[in-house]
């Protein structure tokens, strides 16, 4: 039976000889044009030759898959929609916005069930002595918070696919793609993080997890800073508002805690960053504030009023002030966008007789912005977003290079960049190995859960997860026998009674039982208290504070190789002797080689 024809399509070629391989080649260029134009390219020597003989069977193959000549059987496709995106292959290409049910629900599908469960209480504490090579100084919690969907995020690609993992223990990004064939697909990114809050986070359970335990880090003498990151709009300020407002009620909550802080001043500053400028927000004349750094290494913040409270009414006063006084301006994604970063300080004066005075970070960073976000602003708004993208790569180099320096060998080899901006400069317990106290760093990053923001937020998870895992990863370390956090009880309470010096007895009494890593964690404070229960003089307290606190810190700073192995002072002699033997002997060969040379001549 003859095929059928369309009226249009143009005349087939007359039926070649079975080895006429050009009249063929032309016969399967014509039926292709016809039925298949895209396919048309396929026609060349490598399948003339793969199917010479066989011209007739290939043939009856195509006009089984393409309809016979003329006729084709796929329906063609619908003209594409006015405005519905870039066009590809002479065809309207679908784009993820055209394709936003499709994608809700395959998000909806991706989703493990994963109820909004509460973070542990743990988080932070955990880290301290987490660690397989004693104590951590320097602890890094990670966490991200994705805030729920809000009014303005509707419009184009508004669909969720930022999503916590199971267990809570990653952020998930569903990233939207549209394959070549325009099928929705979804491309998963997964930060494994300490926690991640989604859009049902209670703000409680965000303080009582990262909040609570720096707030006693500061009571202990100890340092605790957290600091919200993330795209402009992406919720860093309500988050650091609701905690600020939290960390105000557990300074001054009833109970045991008021009596230690009867006798210990509490202030509070406000500082807010851009670029290279400094302002304090409580001062009337929101005057300029110079950071700078003491011989001794202290960081200080010259013209940054402090402000003594005695009570929460006093503090949450001042943090309102901090608030309205701070820059904000109206974004293209936030209309009350924080435009500088904006630091409290809270500073909690030591006990009588200890030397550090306990300190906690509450910094609320200023959001990063896309080229896109930032195309209608002015010279000045352009010049702001350029000191805050500074400030902000200036913040992940450190990061970085603090995670590198956690890395066996590495402490006194790594240099973290920290004075390269103001904003890390008044973070530089944060970075410094060598810090002679504790210090506990949350990181939250903040982020949007819909698909316009989606590349951002993925960026933004990306910035935070290394610093987890690098430190975590750390290889195996060569036990250091001078490390005190490594000393079971008894070694300890035999270093205490020889130098503080004291009898066992006391030594017994100050070491009460502790490990190695937990008397290492003990604060300042807390050490003097053991030490004059006691009975020993501040003199002596304050040569074993000393003096632990510099075995923990040489430990820290140890030359290591990078598999982990200790280099001694002895290896380091005979590596350096074998150096510069190895130089002379090459010195004299050349001298040897010269002189043959000109012999030669
Ligand atoms: N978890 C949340 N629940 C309800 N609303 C929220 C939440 N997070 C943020 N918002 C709202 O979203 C808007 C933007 O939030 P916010 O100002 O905190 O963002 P930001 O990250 O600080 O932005 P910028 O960097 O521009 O200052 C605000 O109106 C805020 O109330």
């Amino acid at each position: 039976m003859a095929s059928p024809r369309s009226p249009l399509s143009p005349r087939p070629p007359p039926s070649p000889g079975q080895d006429d391989t050009e009249a063929w080649r032309a016969k399967f260029v014509h039926f292709y044009q016809t039925n298949a134009p895209s396919k048309a390219k396929f026609v060349n020597d490598k399948m003339m030759a793969k199917w010479k003989g066989r011209y007739k069977e290939l043939y009856s193959n195509l006009e089984r898959k393409y309809g016979p000549l003329g006729a084709p059987t796929s329906p063609p496709r619908p003209p594409s929609r006015p405005g519905s995106g870039r066009a590809f292959g002479g065809r309207g290409k679908r784009t993820v916005a055209d394709l936003s049910s499709e994608f809700e629900a395959l998000v909806n599908k991706a989703r493990r069930e994963c109820p909004d469960n509460k973070a542990p209480l743990d988080l932070v504490d955990a880290k301290l002595t987490a660690a397989e090579n004693g104590l951590e100084t320097s602890t890094f919690t990670v966490c991200a918070r994705i805030r729920p969907k809000l009014k303005q995020d509707e419009g184009d690609e508004d669909f969720v696919c930022v999503v916590p993992g199971e267990h809570g223990r990653a952020a998930r990004c569903l990233v939207p793609r549209v394959s070549i064939t325009g099928r929705p697909k979804l491309d998963e990114a997964r930060s494994e993080l300490d926690w991640t809050w989604g859009p049902n986070a209670d703000e409680d359970n965000i303080f009582d997890a990262v909040g609570r335990p720096l707030v006693h880090r500061a009571l202990d003498g100890q340092v605790g800073v957290i600091f919200a990151y993330g795209q402009t709009g992406s919720g860093k300020t309500h988050t650091m508002s609701n905690l600020m407002e939290r960390v105000v009620g557990e300074l001054f909550k009833s109970g045991a805690a008021a009596n230690v802080m009867r006798h210990r001043k509490i202030s509070f500053s406000y500082c807010e960053i851009l670029g290279s400028d400094a302002n304090d927000c409580l001062s009337p004349s929101h005057d300029a504030v110079k950071i700078g750094e003491m011989l001794d290494g202290r960081v200080v913040l010259k013209n940054l009023s402090e402000h003594e409270v005695e009570d929460a009414a006093q503090m949450h006063a001042l943090v309102k002030k901090a608030a309205a006084t701070r820059s904000t301006e109206s974004t293209a994604r936030n209309d009350t966008s924080s435009r500088s970063h904006g630091i409290g300080i809270v500073t909690v004066a030591p006990p009588e007789g200890c030397a550090l005075a306990g300190k906690l970070y509450v910094i609320d960073l200023a959001g990063s912005e896309r080229a896109a976000d930032s195309k209608d602003h002015d010279q000045q708004r352009l010049e702001e977003t350029k000191a805050i993208n500074i400030s902000l790569m200036a913040l992940k180099e450190c990061i970085r290079a603090r995670t590198k320096a956690s890395r066996p060998g590495a402490a006194r080899s790594v240099h973290i960049p920290y004075r390269r901006a103001k904003l890390t400069q008044v973070m530089k317990d944060v970075f410094d190995v060598a810090s002679p106290r504790l210090c506990a760093t949350v990181v939250l990053a903040c982020v949007a859960p819909t698909a316009r923001d989606v590349d951002h937020s993925k960026n933004t998870l990306s910035y935070a997860a290394p610093l987890k895992v690098a430190v975590e990863a750390a290889p195996h370390l060569q036990r250091d026998d001078r490390d005190p956090a490594l000393w079971a009880t008894t070694q300890l309470i035999e270093w205490v009674a020889e130098t503080a010096p004291c009898t066992m007895e006391q030594a017994k009494q100050i070491v009460n039982q502790n490990t190695g890593v937990q008397f290492c964690a003990v604060s300042e404070s807390a050490l003097f208290a053991r030490c004059a229960a006691a009975e020993l003089d501040a003199k002596q307290s304050k040569k074993l504070y000393g003096a632990l606190w510099t075995a923990v810190i040489d430990a820290k700073t140890r030359n290591r190789r990078p598999d982990g192995t200790i280099i001694t002072e002895e290896d380091e002699a005979r590596e350096k002797a074998e150096k510069a033997q190895a130089l002379r002997d090459k010195a004299a060969l050349w001298k040897e080689r010269e002189k043959t040379l000109r012999s030669d001549f």
